[in-house]
């Protein structure tokens, strides 16, 4: 079999190996991700991340968290592709269209070189209804909604970008001992596709710090989606204005929530680490 040739990026330290499926098929890409992600046996990462043809938008992305879940959308990696498709000349527009299995994005390269490029992503409309989320709970928005866990209540509120977000405001995260407290609320019974979930300190109406448990990966130093859902919550429950900066453990997400168009938009940088031969 051919070795397989990949690149690695990181969005705000989210890392995703990338793989051109133009001209690499890849046959088992859950087997896939759960063997590449591993930092010990394999390259180390995230995630693996397919660039595709599309029928109906510029490309196609297929998402797969380190455990070998597929994912409706990843806000990082789109960050990434778009990187990846301008740098390697799939593309000479700056403004791309990109068919996820949570609908089209929209994003548009704004300065950098070949090592980094600052990247907006409008994310679409955020999903407060929590049949779509899914979350079981009824009424929308579900925000602040008391959940017992080990015997401490948690207030989660409740936003999906395609994929689901539980966010929870809080104080003392760095403190926060994930590994533990995570799969507590990723594999919550509450959940029926599981969640990803967000641990928020406010610091002021414009600022948010953030750590995150992601579905399927465990702790990620940033989550694009993640970041969306936060700011959407925060906005929500009046802790923020419309237009926040949310500091994540791998650096900085700007996202605003657009009054007129109820879209949200996510600004951030997109890396390149390297490129690499996988020996098969
Ligand atoms: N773990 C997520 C997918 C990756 C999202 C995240 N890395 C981002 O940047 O949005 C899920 O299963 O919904």
């Amino acid at each position: 079999m051919r070795n397989l040739k990949f690149t690695k990026m990181q969005g705000a330290g989210n890392d995703y190996i990338y793989v051109n499926g133009f001209t690499t098929t890849i046959e088992n890409p859950t087997q896939l991700a759960i063997e590449l992600s591993n930092r010990n046996f394999g390259i180390g990462s995230d995630g693996l991340v397919l660039i595709l043809p599309s029928d109906t938008c510029d490309f196609r992305m297929q998402m797969f968290n380190s455990d070998g879940s597929e994912a409706e959308m990843c806000g990082n990696a789109s960050r990434c592709i778009g990187k990846y498709v301008y740098d390697n000349g799939l593309t000479d527009k700056k403004e791309i269209t990109l068919e996820t299995k949570a609908g089209v994005k929209y994003i548009t390269l704004l300065d950098g070189d070949a090592k980094a490029r600052r990247i907006t992503v409008d994310m679409g409309e955020p999903i407060l209804d929590p049949v779509l989320i899914p979350v079981n709970v009824s009424g929308q928005p579900v925000l602040n909604y008391p959940l017992e866990i080990d015997g401490k209540t948690w207030k989660i509120s409740c936003v999906s970008m395609g994929n689901p977000h539980a966010v929870i405001f809080t104080e003392g995260i760095k403190d926060f001992d994930l590994p533990v407290l995570g799969p507590k609320f990723e594999n919550n019974p509450i959940f029926p596709r599981r969640t990803n979930t967000e641990f928020i300190e406010v610091v002021d109406r414009n600022t948010l710090n953030m750590r995150v448990w992601e579905r399927g990966a465990g702790e990620t130093l940033a989550c694009g989606t993640g970041a969306c859902a936060a700011a959407v919550a925060s906005i929500l429950n009046n802790y923020t204005d419309r237009k926040v900066v949310i500091h994540l453990l791998g650096g900085d997400l700007e996202i605003e929530w657009c009054e007129s168009n109820n879209h949200v938009y996510m600004t951030g940088e997109a890396v390149t680490v390297f490129e690499g031969e996988l020996i098969r």
